[in-house]
């Protein structure tokens, strides 16, 4: 594709919270002219009822047309997934086996093996041949190696980015990291449970599924590809009573001579001509700076009394997290502008 080309798009998960702001995003891109939306409800079901967890604007302009891949594969040019886990699974194999182009935001296809899938979503996993026709696109990182595109999840995101350099340099002790990551109430979805409800989160903090977190063989498969000598990390997830954001804290062991001039170098290494990753000459991020937008900001320090570096890690788990870097992905398979279609700032305040 070339700069000017132009694209139709279709999208499935509108109606949640990550397809609504990638909707919004999709809407702005100067490559997309337009974009069907597709649902799992009749589109008179749908009609009855006010969605409060969609802005109105997308209720009301909201036509769901029936998903039908073949259809689909027809009229648009690629297709975004934006379902929670399980769906994509029993979705994804004529756009495989066609190599049709897919952005997928969910879990299901982000494992090379169908026995991790299934032990760490409780759920059973697409076959494994068709997890062979997929690559992980951690955007930053991944060279894109199919034309379906498994999108990474949301802490995933944020630690990994915290982590590459100092991994890929060797300059951690490989059994010593812990990650205590939190996150605001919308990267649990639009679907209310007893978690999210405002009596409880408001003014409160609650770490869950503690050693349990579906993201941490994700992690795992990730950090393995750029260094093998990683055993396990220790991984947990508070959630906080903010609406949108990501800080992950991450604690490590440094090798044997490491100085904070060499984790600068490290980092300034390996982010400096990516646009999406600023990491902080002094100081460390807070969630606000990147709200609204694709970035991930990243600060660190290192404490010589305890020999442990401090990384800190923030992102828009929807952003960043989900619809921003499904765009970034989109915008690499493409060949386009790795910023077409993203916002340049954050909202603040
Ligand atoms: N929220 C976040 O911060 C992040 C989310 N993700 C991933 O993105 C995906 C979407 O998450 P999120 O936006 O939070 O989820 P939501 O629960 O807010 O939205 C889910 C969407 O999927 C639709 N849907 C549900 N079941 C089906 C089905 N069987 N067939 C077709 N469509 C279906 C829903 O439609 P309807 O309205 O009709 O029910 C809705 O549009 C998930 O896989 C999630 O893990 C990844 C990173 C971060
Ligand atoms: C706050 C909150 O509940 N967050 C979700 C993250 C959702 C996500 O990214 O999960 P997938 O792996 O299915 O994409 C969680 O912790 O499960």
């Amino acid at each position: 594709m070339e700069e000017g080309d132009k694209m139709k798009v279709g999208l499935l998960g509108a109606t949640g919270y990550s397809g609504a702001v990638l909707y919004s995003l999709l809407k702005q891109h100067p490559n997309i002219t337009h974009i069907d939306l597709y649902g799992h409800h009749k589109a008179a079901e749908k009609a009855e009822f006010l969605d409060t967890a969609i802005p109105a604007y997308l209720n009301e302009h909201l036509q769901l047309k029936e998903f039908d891949a073949a259809s689909i594969m027809g009229n648009d040019d690629a297709l975004f997934f934006a379902t929670p886990s399980g769906v994509t699974n029993k979705l994804a194999r004529p756009f495989i086996e066609n190599n049709f182009p897919v952005i997928d935001l969910s879990g299901d296809f982000r494992f090379k093996d169908s026995t991790t899938y299934s032990k760490w979503y409780n759920k059973p996993a697409a076959p494994d041949e068709q997890l062979q026709g997929a690559c992980y696109g951690l955007a930053e990182f991944n060279q894109l190696t199919s034309h379906y595109v498994a999108n990474p999840g949301c802490y995933a995101t944020a630690t990994l980015l915290a982590l590459a350099p100092l991994v890929i340099d060797k300059l951690i002790v490989p059994d010593t990291i812990i990650v205590d990551a939190k996150s605001g109430v919308s990267g649990a979805g639009k679907k209310p449970s007893a978690s999210s409800h405002y009596t409880f989160i408001n003014e409160n903090a609650w770490l869950y599924k503690l050693n349990k977190h579906q993201h941490i063989p994700e992690i795992m498969q990730q950090l393995h590809k750029w260094n093998t000598a990683i055993p396990a990390i220790q991984f947990a997830t508070t959630l906080i009573p903010i609406t949108r954001g990501i800080m992950a804290t991450i604690y490590v062991k440094a090798e044997t001579g490491v100085t904070l001039e060499k984790l600068r170098r490290s980092f300034q290494k390996q982010y400096q001509d990516k646009k999406f990753v600023r990491v902080l000459a002094d100081g460390l991020p807070s969630i606000k700076e990147v709200v609204g937008s694709n970035y991930c900001d990243i600060g660190f320090d290192y404490n010589p009394a305890t020999n442990t570096i401090i990384i800190v890690s923030v992102i828009d788990n929807l952003m960043k997290g989900a619809a921003g870097q499904a765009i970034q992905n989109f915008n690499h398979l493409f060949g386009f502008s790795e910023e077409a279609g993203l916002p340049s700032l954050p909202v603040f305040p």
